[in-house]
C-alpha cells in the first residue's frame, strides 16, 4: 500500500474491514482502532488498500467515502514517494471534499537505504497543505501518533462549537511528532 491510500479511517462505521498483507511490529493498516481523545473514545475503522492501487476502480471504493486519508510512501522507495501525487490528484477527484490527509513516509527506521530525505517529504506536504511526519511500522514511531492526530481532528469536527478555536492538525502533528535519528538521514 506503499505509494497510495494506505489507510482509510471512517468513524464508526459497519463495514468489514481487510487485513494488512504482513504484520509488522506497529500496524498502520488493518484494524478497527479505538483511540481516546480527551476522555473520549473515538472508533477508527482502517481499510487498507493492500496492493489493490493497480485496480483504480477499486481504490475509489476504498477512499470515496473516508473521512481520512492516510497516504503512505516507503523512504527506501522512490517511486512510491513519486506516486503520491498522482493520487492527491485522484483523491482530489473522487474522496469527501473535507477529507483529512496526512502524508506519511514509512520505514523511517532504516538507516542505509534511504532514498527520499525527510525535507522532500516535508516540501511535498507544504506544497498540498497536508500534515507530514516519518513513520516505522517496525519500532512504531509516530503510528500512535498519525492515529491520534486523525482522531482528534474528527472529534474536534464533530463537535467544534462555534466560540471554540478550531484544531490545527498540522501544527499538532508538528509539535508532537519524532524525528529519526541522525544516522538515517541522507
Ligand atoms: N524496516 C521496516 N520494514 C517495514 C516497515 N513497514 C513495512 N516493512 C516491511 O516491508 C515489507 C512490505 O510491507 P507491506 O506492508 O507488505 O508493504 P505494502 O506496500 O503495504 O505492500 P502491498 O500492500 O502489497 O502493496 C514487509 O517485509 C514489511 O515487514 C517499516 O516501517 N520498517
Amino acid at each position: 500500500m506503499t505509494g497510495t491510500p494506505g489507510a482509510a479511517a471512517t468513524r464508526d462505521s459497519e463495514t468489514p474491514q481487510r487485513s494488512p498483507p504482513c504484520s509488522p511490529s506497529y500496524d498502520l493498516t488493518g484494524k478497527n482502532k479505538v483511540v481516546t481523545v480527551d476522555g473520549v473514545r473515538v472508533k477508527l475503522q482502517i481499510w487498507d488498500t493492500a496492493g489493490q492501487e493497480r485496480f483504480r476502480s477499486v481504490t475509489h471504493a476504498y477512499y470515496r467515502d473516508a473521512q481520512a486519508l492516510l497516504l503512505l510512501y516507503d523512504i527506501t522507495n522512490k517511486s512510491s514517494f513519486d506516486n503520491i501525487r498522482a493520487w492527491l490528484t485522484e483523491i482530489h477527484e473522487y474522496a469527501q471534499r473535507d477529507v483529512v490527509i496526512m502524508l506519511l513516509g514509512n520505514k523511517a527506521d532504516v538507516s542505509s537505504g534511504r532514498v527520499i530525505r525527510s525535507e522532500d517529504g516535508e516540501t511535498l506536504a507544504r506544497e498540498y497543505g497536508v500534515p507530514f511526519m516519518e513513520t516505522s511500522a517496525k519500532t512504531g514511531m509516530n503510528v500512535e501518533l498519525a492515529f491520534l492526530a486523525i482522531a482528534k481532528e474528527l472529534k474536534h469536527r464533530a463537535g467544534q462549537r462555534a466560540d471554540e478555536p478550531s484544531f490545527q492538525i498540522r501544527d499538532y502533528v508538528e509539535s508532537q511528532k519524532k524525528r529519526p535519528s541522525c544516522c538515517s538521514f541522507l
